[in-house]
């Protein structure tokens, strides 16, 4: 399929990473949520009117989603900073480009399989081999029919028929929250409705699947998820949202490591008091990395002196958070454990994999266990970081580098993913044009 423009987005070029050379005195506006702006796009095409997203995230995951609701005849219009969207009858044909967004893959299918014709989806490469076979088969379950030549991944065809009966499904998402978030969101549009059912290894990032149930509360939508691991959504309208955008916490997250990490203070505005977003439980992890953490009314603050503390902490729920955490336990002063994390495997590239053989390239200690990662603080050294495709890789990279001079971070623009201009908010984090 020829690439889509928000594909194209993506210039190689390698950055040096910015090293600081003095304590940090900085207020970083940080662009709204990923999971919240494509949330909200998906409940404002299924809605029965115009919905107004104040202040959505526009980023290579989130222009994907407007586009790839556009070809199946949602209207996303851009208002100013606002996105007015408008439904319209879901049809094909159609074909979407799902980037590396996991959003994309696992939240657009069961929208497909409500449009009338067919719909064929692609992504990246590395998209290929990201996990996708329980949201296919759910569906099939259901009865819509998917063509994916027996791959259970990217690239496969939905054939819809403008409707989906429902009923009760059980898959195993212990490979991706993703899986249920994606059902529960169409789920009110089946004629019966849909119970939802995981059965297998632990749920990760259950934050995610609250948010999902809070979205489409906020959209009128009644869901019962009383018993553990169960969620019955009853059919009816979707109410159209007039919501303003959370600021992305798990973006913000490089930025407010930095005041850990380099000293000094880092402000970011509009922090939300009460969320739920999982990338929030950066306040406590930094904390107890050793920053001086406050949360009040302007938003949130974070100080530090350049000292870092080890932790071992458990970011089964907050996997996202992996590689910033990373870097900054690489610059401690005792060692730290990252557990509950062997999903992040199939996240934007093996992750676990990713931060090993980068910290051991850099001069660093660092172990890759089933679940997680063990950091031992090394003296590092100046070195090309590579990102393997991955927006967070190269945050964490910057991180690191705000501590050891030479750091290179390859094809810094893959955090478009979803921070537009990163290299430019990071520059001015330092206080540099
Ligand atoms: O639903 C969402 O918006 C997300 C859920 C999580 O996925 P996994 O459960 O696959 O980790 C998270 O890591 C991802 O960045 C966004
Ligand atoms: C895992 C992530 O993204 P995705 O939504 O593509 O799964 C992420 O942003 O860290």
């Amino acid at each position: 399929m020829p690439p889509h423009p928000a594909s194209t987005a993506t210039l190689d070029a390698d950055w040096p990473a910015p090293y600081a050379d003095g304590p940090l005195d900085a207020t970083v506006a940080v662009p709204g949520s990923k999971s919240l702006t494509n949330r909200y796009l998906v409940l404002a095409a299924l809605a029965g009117d115009e919905s107004l997203l104040r202040r959505p995230l526009r980023s290579r995951d989130t222009l994907l989603m407007a586009a790839a609701l556009r070809s199946v005849g949602t209207d996303v219009t851009d208002v100013g900073d606002d996105w007015l969207v408008r439904p319209g009858a879901l049809h094909g044909p159609a074909e979407i480009d799902c980037g590396l967004a996991g959003t994309v893959m696992r939240f657009m299918p069961p929208v497909a399989a409500l449009a009338q014709g067919q719909v064929s989806f692609d992504g990246d490469e590395h998209a290929r081999v990201r996990p996708m076979g329980p949201v296919l088969q759910a569906l099939r379950t259901l009865g819509v029919q998917i063509e994916d030549g027996g791959t259970s991944s990217l690239p496969f065809t939905v054939h819809g028929t403008g409707r989906v009966a429902g009923g009760k499904i059980v898959m195993d998402a212990s490979a991706s929250s993703q899986f249920v978030s994606a059902l529960l969101l169409v789920g009110a549009r089946f004629d019966q409705g849909l119970t939802v059912v995981h059965e297998g290894k632990p749920l990760p990032s259950q934050p995610h699947i609250d948010m999902t149930v809070e979205a489409l509360r906020d959209s009128g939508v009644v869901v019962d998820d009383g018993d553990a691991n169960t969620w019955v959504v009853e059919p009816s309208e979707i109410h159209s949202l007039d919501v303003e955008v959370e600021p992305d916490l798990s973006n913000a997250a490089p930025f407010v490591a930095a005041a850990l990490v380099a000293g000094g203070t880092v402000r970011v505005p509009a922090w939300p008091q009460f969320t739920t977003q999982a990338g929030d439980a950066i306040r406590d992890i930094l904390d107890a990395m050793g920053a001086d953490v406050s949360l009040g009314r302007d938003g949130l603050t974070v100080s530090g002196t350049g000292e870092v503390n080890g932790l071992d902490v458990d970011l089964h729920d907050v996997g996202e958070l992996t590689p910033v955490v990373a870097a900054v336990a690489a610059l401690a002063t005792s060692s730290s454990q990252l557990r509950g994390i062997a999903h992040l495997r199939g996240h934007e590239t093996d992750r676990l994999a990713a931060i090993r053989t980068e910290l051991t390239r850099l001069g660093g200690d660092c172990d890759e266990t089933e679940d997680g990662l063990i950091i031992r603080p090394r003296p590092l050294h100046g070195e090309l970081v590579r990102t393997y495709g991955d927006h967070r890789m190269a945050m964490a990279a910057a991180v690191l580098g705000l501590r050891v001079p030479g750091i290179v971070i390859e094809n810094v623009a893959t955090t478009g993913k979803t921070l537009p201009d990163f290299t430019g908010r990071w520059s001015a984090l330092l206080g540099r044009a």
